[in-house]
């Protein structure tokens, strides 16, 4: 069976209103073991666990970003598929903004550092084509809502 793996894109917006893309940054964790890859809070399922509270979990866990913290994205979930150590793997990531950007990001042993990134450097560290897709699809999403309001 494939992993399953359930997380957040995490944005924040500047205080500034400078238009998009400026004022919106990403946050990213890097791992304290392995190679050290930069992903989006993340984690895996637990058994019987249902895919979003995972996703609030981990949230917690790695970021100290709690679900009264976040503003869930309505109608955006995104589904990458790859292979870790020969077995696939699926993640799910849904969108969220952080209420208030000013607040601390709390890491736990999992992750050595942090950053919030603009959409360009996020893709940088992110890496793969897949989660380099996603956060492009998340900017994309983010800027037709603005253009509706
Ligand atoms: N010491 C040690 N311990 C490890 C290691 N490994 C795990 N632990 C332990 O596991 C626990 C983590 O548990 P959770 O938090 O529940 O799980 P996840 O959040 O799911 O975390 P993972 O790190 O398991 O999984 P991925 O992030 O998926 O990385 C796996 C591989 O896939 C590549 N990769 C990453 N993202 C993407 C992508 O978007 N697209 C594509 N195409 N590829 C991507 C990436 O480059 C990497 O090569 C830790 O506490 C450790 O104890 C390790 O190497 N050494």
């Amino acid at each position: 069976m494939a992993l399953r793996a359930c997380g957040f894109i995490v944005f924040r917006r500047l205080a500034q209103s400078s238009p998009l893309p400026d004022n919106i940054e990403y946050l990213l964790l890097q791992t304290s073991y392995g190679k050290h890859h930069w992903t989006p809070p993340k984690g895996h399922v637990d058994p019987g666990e249902d895919d979003l509270t995972t996703a609030l979990r981990e949230t917690q866990e790695e970021a100290g970003l709690r679900e009264e913290h976040l503003q869930v994205v309505d109608g955006f979930l995104q589904e990458l598929c790859y292979e870790v150590r020969g077995r696939p793997k699926t993640v799910l990531y849904w969108l969220a903004e952080l209420r208030d950007p000013k607040m601390a990001v709390t890491l736990s042993k999992e992750h050595q550092d942090y950053r919030w990134a603009k959409l360009e450097e996020a893709c940088s560290l992110a890496q793969h084509k897949d989660l380099q897709d996603t956060l492009r699809a998340a900017q994309q999403h983010l800027d037709t809502e603005q253009g509706k309001h």
